[in-house]
């Protein structure tokens, strides 16, 4: 079922002179995970901050729950949407403990707010810690606490600004997992801020990519990876290569050798083909399509990256797995077994 529609969402600030967002659309369904990505500066912060009602459209509507919260002038105030947030740097009270850090946001008429704030640190894995302040606790114990206080009014979306980003590299892959099966047991519905393609493509069900304030792609991880809509989108997902080759009857004939494909012959002058590091591989045999001259080599533990040159040294990186050796090697044979193909004029 669906919880929230944006529906042409248009925003520019004051003495701005671009819209932050643009005409940006999407619905999200109750209990999926949602990411929005992009680069500094293209709009996520303030799409997070239209539908918390920190900040008024220019344009567009929203509704929540079945409930238009935003039209024209209209605007449901931020403490009446329930909307719970956590923000980048946690915004805990220093001098309260966690017990009262998520006892703060309740309702005052509730009938046992302490056991409700125990019952959700507990759900978040902080059964012990209630009498202890944020500074004795870890950076990413202190954000289960931010996401105990979000969650524990119960609100009808979560939404978290860059939550993964005061995190080290050791901790961040922990904490996306731990924080995807919080968010996963309380079937709550939850919209998180990042630049960061790893944060968005292990911890969202969809994502929603944003550029200049908008909206390019909204779609499952694996869709956004391997059938990006434009250029943008696709190098966004990481390192993609590009060579140049000419089309004719049997296949593409390119700097790096002859590629054997029918289709081919749909293409007129000049094309693009474009592919994924990953969607290479590089091979022992001559006889191959194509080869290059080895131009580096990186080892990262789980696989190789290969830079190979054309004669005129234009380079393209291959993936391959950790124990293939190039000792005495000049040049490496590889195939593709998926690129796209773009026309260029
Ligand atoms: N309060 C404001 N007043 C004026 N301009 C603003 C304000 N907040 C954001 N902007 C501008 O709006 C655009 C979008 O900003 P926004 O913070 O939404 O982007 P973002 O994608 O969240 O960026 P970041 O990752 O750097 O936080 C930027 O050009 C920014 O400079």
């Amino acid at each position: 079922m669906r919880i929230l529609s944006l529906n042409q969402i248009s925003k520019k600030y004051n003495q701005a002179k671009e819209f932050a967002v643009n005409d940006v659309s999407f619905d999200v369904e109750e209990g999926e995970i949602l990411a929005l990505i992009g680069e500094s500066g293209s709009g996520k912060t303030t799409v997070l901050r239209l539908i918390a009602g920190l900040e008024h459209p220019d344009a567009g509507s929203i509704s929540l729950s079945g409930q238009v919260i935003v039209e024209g002038k209209k605007s449901v105030p931020a403490h009446e949407r329930q909307v719970g947030m956590v923000f980048q740097d946690y915004a805990l009270f220093p001098h309260l403990t966690i017990l009262e850090n998520v006892k703060f946001g309740l309702k005052k008429n509730l009938s046992d707010p302490i056991k409700v704030a125990e019952d959700t640190l507990k759900l978040v894995g902080l059964r012990e810690d209630y009498h202890k302040y944020p500074h004795q606790l870890s950076g990413g114990q202190q954000q289960r606490v931010a996401l105990a206080r979000a969650i524990a009014p119960n609100p009808k979306i979560l939404l978290m600004d860059e939550p993964f980003s005061n995190l080290d590299a050791m901790l961040k892959d922990q904490v996306r997992e731990e924080i995807r099966q919080i968010i996963k047991k309380t079937g709550i519905t939850a919209i998180f801020v990042t630049h960061d393609t790893k944060d968005a493509l292990s911890t969202a069900d969809r994502i929603a990519i944003l550029h200049k304030g908008y909206l390019q792609q909204i779609d499952i991880p694996k869709n956004l990876y391997e059938f990006p809509v434009n250029p943008y989108v696709a190098n966004f997902f990481g390192k993609r290569n590009e060579i140049m080759a000419v089309p004719r009857e049997d296949g593409f004939h390119t700097t790096f050798g002859f590629i054997t494909d029918p289709e081919a012959k749909k293409y007129k002058e000049k094309v693009r083909l474009m592919f994924r590091p990953e969607h290479g591989e590089v091979v022992r045999r001559d006889g191959q399509q194509l080869s290059g001259k080895i131009v580096k080599i990186s080892y990262f533990g789980s696989h190789q990256m290969v830079k190979l040159a054309d004669e005129e040294g234009k380079r393209v990186t291959i993936r391959t797995n950790p124990g293939r050796s190039f000792d005495g090697m000049e040049r490496a044979f590889f195939y593709l077994w998926k690129y796209d193909v773009e026309e260029a004029f």
